[in-house]
């Protein structure tokens, strides 16, 4: 670009400059080698400025292209022992054709967090430790641990195809995924695919049972208001489900029935695969495009019955509706006096939500949102809601081609979720008859 500045240039000797760099062309350099140095009289600024912006919105074109290749991020979550490492082994193995770097997060002894990212490039692969000196990592990592995966990004252009990033036992996903989905320096290199919960078939209902407040981990004590575990919110999260350890529980079926009852009145959206030492084929868990939008109706359609809650701690609630009349009822209504208030709890839902069971006082928490919204109108839009606790993004969408979709979707999952009283308020606000 600045070597555009150079051009001395005199039109009645050089004729025409060349048309203004569209960017479009190929061969810029004979272009600008065509035009004649004379040493003489300098091209107006205005003229320099207007190539020097051409220029610039080549290069962004070019950064375009290049920002269009974002690296996905998988977050593998799930309860301490439960096979998360043995996991990363599988997926690095069976995925050696490509570029996988991993990030690994232990709690040690001294509570201290050594971070390893490791680029499996080929045979060839190159530690870094990255010590973040905090006890938490969805915490720590907002500031440093962003800054070091953006630099390991940037290090290894095109040697990343995909980042795996293994959560300690203990760290709940839903802070790390809004990071990496809302952290808009992040978006120029990284995007959050999924969430894969990795649940050790034997012990995962005594885990999720263990709800005193003063329950341990690695001596940390970590109590959990409203009596749920961190394994509650690691479901509750999932995108994919690993139900790992199945040789423990294969020769009994009624504790298989039992365990997927619970897991679906959880998270009765994603889909489960269980496993013996963590083996699956990795294209069921990379590429899942859990957070953006063409994805979201399928993963709607996954969903498995009413999601009616029996475990009154977490449950899924899951609502159709008829399409919005229009932007105006869209934003009004359904965004300001429904979504909103369901997911800042401010007085309007609460009135509403307030005649719900025991529970509703006040500890009721939507953690994840997923919907699919039609407005009709004269400008008829698809909506694609993406919701992590209180934050919540909407992206343009498309139904399904064939135009099955009739009507809208929203799945809510979240502790003490009543679907009665949700409901309610989704009509009083829609003024259903
Ligand atoms: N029986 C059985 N053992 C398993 C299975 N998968 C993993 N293990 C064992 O369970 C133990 C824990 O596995 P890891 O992969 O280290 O679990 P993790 O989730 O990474 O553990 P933390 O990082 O400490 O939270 C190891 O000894 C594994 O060999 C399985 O399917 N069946
Ligand atoms: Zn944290």
């Amino acid at each position: 670009m600045s070597a555009l500045r150079n051009i001395k240039y005199n039109e009645e000797e050089d004729g025409e400059l060349p048309s203004l760099v569209t960017g479009e062309e190929t061969n810029l350099q004979e272009i600008l080698k065509n035009v004649s140095y004379d040493g003489g009289n300098i091209v107006s600024d205005a003229k320099v400025e207007r190539v020097n912006k051409q220029m610039e919105s080549v290069d962004n074109n070019m950064n375009g292209s290049q920002k269009r290749k974002r690296i996905p991020v998988s977050i593998i979550t799930g309860y301490l022992g439960s096979g998360k490492s043995t996991l990363l082994e599988k997926i690095a193995l069976k995925g050696a054709d490509k570029k996988i770097a991993v990030i690994l997060n232990e709690f040690g002894d001294s509570s201290e967090i050594e971070k390893a990212m490791t680029i499996k490039n080929g045979s060839s692969s190159y530690q870094e430790w990255l010590d973040l000196g905090n006890g938490c990592l969805c915490c720590s990592l907002k500031n440093i641990g962003v800054k070091a995966i953006e630099d390991m990004v940037e290090r290894s252009p095109g040697k990343i195809d995909y980042i795996l990033l293994e959560t300690s036992g203990i760290a709940d996903p839903a802070p790390i995924a809004k990071m990496f989905w809302q952290d808009e320096g992040l978006n120029s290199s990284v995007y959050i695919d999924g969430i894969i919960t990795v649940l050790d078939c034997e012990h995962i209902l005594k885990c999720l049972d263990d709800v005193s407040v003063d329950a341990h981990w690695h001596g940390d004590k970590v109590g959990l208001e409203g009596n749920l575990t961190i394994a509650h919110f690691q479901l509750a999260m999932a995108d994919r489900i690993i139900m790992n350890k199945y040789d423990k529980i294969e020769h009994s079926p009624n504790t298989i029935k039992q365990l997927q009852k619970r897991i679906r009145e959880i998270n009765c959206i994603a889909p489960m695969y269980f496993t013996k030492y963590s083996e699956t084929s990795i294209d069921k868990l990379l590429d899942i495009h859990a957070y953006d939008s063409i994805r979201v109706s399928d993963i709607l359609d996954n969903s498995v019955g009413g999601g009616t809650i029996h475990d009154h701690r977490m449950g899924t609630v899951m609502l159709t509706f008829r399409p919005l009349r229009d932007e105006e009822e869209y934003n009004e209504k359904f965004l300001k006096q429904f979504l909103q208030p369901l997911l800042w709890k401010n007085f309007g839902a609460l009135a509403v939500l307030e005649g719900g069971s025991e529970h509703n006082e006040h500890n009721w928490e939507v953690q994840r949102t997923k919907g699919l919204i039609l407005i009709e109108g004269n400008k008829p839009a698809v909506r694609v809601i993406q919701g992590v606790r209180d934050t919540y993004d909407v992206f343009p969408g498309r139904c399904d081609d064939d135009g099955s979709q009739k009507e809208c979707k929203i799945v809510l999952i979240g502790k003490y979720l009543e679907k009665g009283s949700i409901e309610k308020l989704l009509h009083e606000t829609l003024n259903y008859n």
